[in-house]
């Protein structure tokens, strides 16, 4: 630490600097945002503080009243937003004010185009928080002093934004944090007095700690007598003298907890401005529910559905939850305990009266009440969406597009609600044949034909694969709609959500599928008779495959292709396979069933070949070929290639 008066240079990690860079040019346009910004941090200060006095009252230093304070100072171009929160110690102020600790934030560099419109937008999902000061100043000045340290320990934090940034030891005597703006040239109308009051109301209504703006001074009056005219009768009636009233701090803002408010009283809008203030997001959010929930357990719960996703949604580590208030007091950030990770994209809070209020986050970990608020909230959240999914289809979409691979976690992580998450899932399907994910388990349902039991669907490396697979070729003969899946997750998710509204969901890569049952019986007779005429075949078959294959069979599931291979029912999918090999893990060699199509052409010249090499070689090229299709790769495709270009030569001969 330096000595008092002795600035120590530091430059900004390189990231911040680039974020600097790009926020001053892409939010100008909505600059007053900075407003919002400091103060929400003003005011998680102070919530920081009164959670850390709970255990050590002397921290209020006696002085338990926190309020914000906004003030402009027109001689000097500067405005300030004060706090008496928690405050920052230099380590802190060094870390907090010069890094951004953010996971993603490498991704959401590599994420931007150079675009101003495009990357506006991103930055605005990202979060901007404290250096949002430097859209209207080209110079800030933090002066803090942490909650119990001594005065002559406070640091001050000063920056022009370019690069580096200096701290020195000063005195402060009051605790929190000075934030001071040296307004660009052409930012003064932040000096105006209204401007920033009319700007703190429209942001900051909600916010629970008060935010207090100077009241107009008023001036002194001189006492003046009486003054009449000829006839006696007064002109100007005698004024009493009065001292001048100074400009005195009074609360801008409502200041009480938004969620203690009745539904009823509360705005849309402040409901949007609070959401902000939560999540640090920058966009509306999509959706939202405020309950207070009485009887055995008693909480408030304000639940919100962002409209967009965070850059690290796919991190399963990352920091989620709601915020945590007992008896209106704030607990902690991101309480996971609330949320299971599959909703980690839910934001806002809770208010508990039935925890105690030194509850810790072990505490959490194993309580009967956590468990019934984060059953409870599950299920809100839950119900929330299947609403949205009924009264707004467009909507609905876009919520999904957002987190819908998010969601498809849910059956593996909880099994109680996995019927309710299967209503709120989305897929591709033949029913449309394109690739947007808008087909529910419902909708499918609905469709079912006549004598079908169950759901059909198949697993592939892409849409298009999916889409093509040889696998699908008697369902579109029929008019079997088949889910069309193609995500990572999705394997993982076909292989907890095993039924949906009592019906199985089925592989259509799989052994047993069996469609007999939509059959008539003359189908059905012409099958048998088809099997028997190819029962030497099939065994020939096996015989050249030897222990590559589990079994060859004849396939009902054809039109198009000449074979196609399968899983049995107990075997690992292929689709399984893939995702553990590309994981490292070890896979153990699973054989499939090799099916053929007996009404293909070439499977009916193969069937005739009396020559063994020749029939062998034929055999192994179809085989591999169906390998290829289902895999999209082969073990040896050298060899593979040899053997087909063999075949081919002997054909022109
Ligand atoms: N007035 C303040 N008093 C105490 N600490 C503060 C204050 N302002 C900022 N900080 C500290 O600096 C950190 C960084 O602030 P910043 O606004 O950049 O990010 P954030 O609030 O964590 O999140 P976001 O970027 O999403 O707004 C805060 O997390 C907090 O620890």
């Amino acid at each position: 630490m330096s000595e008092t008066g002795q600035p120590e240079v530091h430059g900004f990690q390189t990231e911040v600097s680039k974020l600097l860079q790009l926020m001053i040019h892409s939010l100008y346009s909505n600059k007053e945002i900075f407003l919002r910004e400091l103060v929400s941090n003003a005011a998680d200060a102070s919530d920081k503080l009164r959670f850390e006095a709970l255990k050590n009252a002397d921290l209020y230093e006696g002085d338990a009243n926190l309020r914000v304070r906004v003030s402009a100072d027109r001689d000097n171009n500067t405005v300030t937003i004060s706090d008496n929160g928690i405050g920052m110690t230099h380590e802190q102020i060094i870390e907090h004010l010069g890094t951004i600790a953010k996971s993603g934030t490498a991704e959401f560099f590599s994420k931007l185009s150079g675009d101003q419109a495009s990357d506006s937008q991103l930055i605005g999902q990202f979060g901007v928080g404290f250096y949002s000061a430097f859209i209207v100043a080209d110079k800030v000045t933090v002066r803090s002093r942490a909650a119990g340290v001594a005065a002559s320990e406070a640091v001050e934090w000063q920056s022009e934004g370019e690069g580096q940034f200096t701290t020195r030891k000063i005195e402060k005597a009051n605790r929190g944090t000075d934030i001071i703006l040296h307004l660009k040239e052409d930012e003064k109308e932040f000096l105006d007095d209204w401007r920033l009051r009319s700007i703190v109301t429209k942001y900051s209504d909600h916010i629970s700690v008060s935010v207090e703006m100077l009241s107009q001074e008023i001036p002194a009056i001189e006492a003046q007598d009486e003054v009449k005219d000829e006839d006696g009768n007064v002109v100007t009636p005698a004024v009493e003298a009065r001292d001048a009233v100074p400009a005195q701090w009074e609360p801008v803002n409502k200041a009480t907890a938004l969620w203690t408010r009745e539904k009823a009283d509360v705005s849309e809008d402040e409901y949007k401005e609070f959401y902000k203030h939560v999540s640090h997001d920058f966009a509306d959010p999509l959706l939202w529910e405020h309950n207070k929930v009485e009887g055995k357990t008693e909480y408030t719960s304000l639940l919100y559905i962002p409209s967009k996703a965070p850059f690290d949604l796919y991190n399963r580590e990352k920091q989620h939850g709601l915020k945590l208030y007992v008896q209106r007091v704030f607990i902690m950030d991101d309480a996971e305990q609330f949320m299971p990770t599959y909703l980690r994209f839910v934001k806002g809070l809770l208010d508990s009266n039935d925890l105690p209020l030194n509850v810790s986050r072990e505490i959490l970990q194993d309580n009967k009440v956590t468990q019934a608020i984060r059953k409870g909230c599950t299920k809100r959240v839950l119900k929330m969406l299947e609403k949205l999914g009924t009264k707004d289809k467009e909507q609905y979409q876009s919520f999904w597009n957002e987190f819908g691979q998010v969601l498809k976690e849910g059956p593996a992580e909880d099994f109680a609600n996995k019927e309710q998450i299967g209503k709120l899932l989305r897929f591709a399907s033949t029913h449309e044949d394109n690739s947007t994910q808008n087909v529910s388990l419902p909708e499918y349902v609905e469709r079912m034909k006549e004598g079908q039991d169950k759901i059909y669907y198949v697993v592939a490396d892409s849409f298009e694969a999916a889409k093509n697979s040889p696998h699908l070729e008697v369902f579109r003969k029929k008019g079997i709609e088949v889910l069309l899946m193609s995500d990572r997750i999705d394997e993982w998710l076909v292989s907890h959500l095993t039924e949906f509204d009592g019906k199985t969901l089925q592989s259509v890569a799989r052994g047993g599928v069996d469609l007999s049952k939509l059959d008539d019986e003359e189908t059905k007779e012409a099958q048998e008779k088809l099997e028997k005429e190819f029962d030497s075949v099939t065994a020939r078959m096996k015989e050249a495959l030897g222990d590559k294959v589990k079994e060859v069979k004849i396939s009902h599931r054809l039109t198009d292709s000449p074979a196609v291979i399968v899983t049995a029912d107990d075997d690992m999918s292929i689709q399984m396979q893939k995702l553990m090999a590309q994981v490292g893990q070890e896979v153990p060699e699973i054989k499939p069933i090799f099916e053929i199509n007996a009404e293909h052409d070439l499977v009916k010249h193969v069937a005739d070949e009396a020559d063994d090499d020749k029939f062998n070689q034929w055999v192994e090229v179809l085989f591999e070929q169906a390998t290829l299709a289902e895999r999209g790769s082969l073990k040896d495709p050298a060899s593979f290639v040899t053997k087909l270009n063999k075949l081919m030569m002997s054909l022109t001969k």
